[in-house]
């Protein structure tokens, strides 16, 4: 393991390794995207020269996470403007591409939005498609703001949660800087506590089927020196019943009005069991997560994935290969059920922590507040 991360650079920190970027070279406008498929073993970069080879690396989650996939539908709206392609049709696939994380319509929206006001205004195609890049930079650098102040919010709710510092806290997924314009949503605070000298150990569930923890999250806590433990996800319930978790930390992909939380599968079993131990179940995420106009979990669209993500594992290397290039480890023909996240309601949650502040108990009207309050500093 230690060969595959010395091909990184001994001494370059994951936060220089951008998992997103925008480039101009002489043949035109790309978008630059670190394969999150290939890591940790190789850092390979997929350079998307129009809307549908980012649709296509959104799909195959060679980019993912909720603010990232929303920075990325922004670009990409951004990238078919400035390439000359019709711009409303690419908005449309790309907000289509994955149902469930909230962010990547609204970043496409906003890209989009800006797209079509700066042509009404001006009627020019080259000035429309500057506006939309614009939208998509200021997007970004926002998302790095958030994730700065969502670390400081969820840093001092750890400490006022957990007077005696120490803090062993459970993650689930990935959410760190693969994920955000800056440092994340949930790994943001266990990074904050880090290096406040506050994280006594992070507890790194491996998140079957795709191994966005073992892959992703152990990888960013390595390259940051956290004391970390990887865990199956159906060790956890041990690993509460033996008394080994202060606090759950996950991100969110979508927040229903009524507070309900939809997040990578594996994140609903994790609240029940902190509600059954005492522990407090919280949620860290952009405001922009909150979606006023879903009402409850129930009308939250929980995308299903390809069955061969269960019934096979993957390894590009290797040549025996089944229907999704992976080896089998299910008899052909298995059936799987694949969704890829689950819904946790809001009275299983101990506090949403958003960069305006946390929400505890998590309620509609405290949600609502919230978000009125954030759309003000926005057009404040
Ligand atoms: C800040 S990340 C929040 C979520 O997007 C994350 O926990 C998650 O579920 C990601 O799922 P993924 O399917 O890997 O895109």
């Amino acid at each position: 393991m230690a060969d595959q991360y010395a091909q990184f650079g001994e001494d370059k920190r994951l936060s220089e390794i951008p998992a997103l970027r925008w480039e101009e070279p002489p043949e035109g406008p790309v978008l630059v995207l670190l394969d999150q498929t290939r890591l940790p073993a190789e850092e390979v970069e997929l350079v998307c020269t129009d809307a549908s080879a980012l649709v296509e690396a959104i799909r195959s989650l060679a980019v993912r996470g909720a603010p990232l996939l929303g920075i990325a539908g922004a670009y990409g709206v951004a990238l078919a403007a400035v390439r000359g392609f019709d711009v409303e049709e690419a908005a449309t696939a790309l907000a289509g591409a994955r149902p469930t994380a909230v962010n990547l319509a609204v970043g496409v929206r906003r890209a989009q939005a800006a797209h079509r006001d700066a042509l009404a205004r001006t009627g020019d195609v080259r000035q429309a498609a500057q506006a939309a890049l614009a939208a998509a930079r200021t997007l970004h650098r926002e998302d790095a703001e958030a994730s700065a102040r969502m670390a400081g919010h969820g840093l001092a709710l750890l400490d006022e949660l957990l007077p005696g510092g120490g803090h062993r806290v459970l993650t689930h997924c990935n959410s760190g800087s693969l994920v955000s314009g800056g440092e994340g949503t949930a790994f943001a605070v266990a990074l904050a506590a880090h290096r406040a000298g506050r994280l006594r150990r992070l507890w790194v569930d491996e998140t079957r089927p795709l191994l966005q923890g073992a892959r992703l999250t152990a990888y960013e806590a390595a390259r940051n020196d956290m004391a970390y433990t990887l865990l199956t996800d159906n060790a956890a319930g041990s690993l509460f019943a033996a008394g080994e978790v202060d606090a759950v930390l996950v991100g969110a992909d979508r927040i229903a009005a009524d507070g309900s939380v939809a997040n990578k599968v594996g994140s609903y079993p994790l609240a029940v069991l902190a509600r059954y131990h005492h522990v407090p179940f919280i949620v860290v995420a952009p405001v922009t997560t909150v979606d006023p106009d879903t009402p409850d979990g129930a009308s939250i669209e929980v995308e299903q994935r390809p069955g061969y993500e269960v019934t096979e594992v993957t390894a590009p290397q290797v040549p025996v290969a089944g229907a999704g290039g992976g080896i089998p480890v299910a008899p052909l023909g298995t059936q799987a059920y694949n969704p890829a996240f689950d819904v946790t309601p809001p009275e299983l949650v101990t506090a949403i922590v958003t960069e305006e502040g946390a929400v505890s108990p998590v309620t509609a009207e405290a949600l609502a507040e919230l978000c009125a309050r954030s759309r003000q500093v926005t057009i404040s």
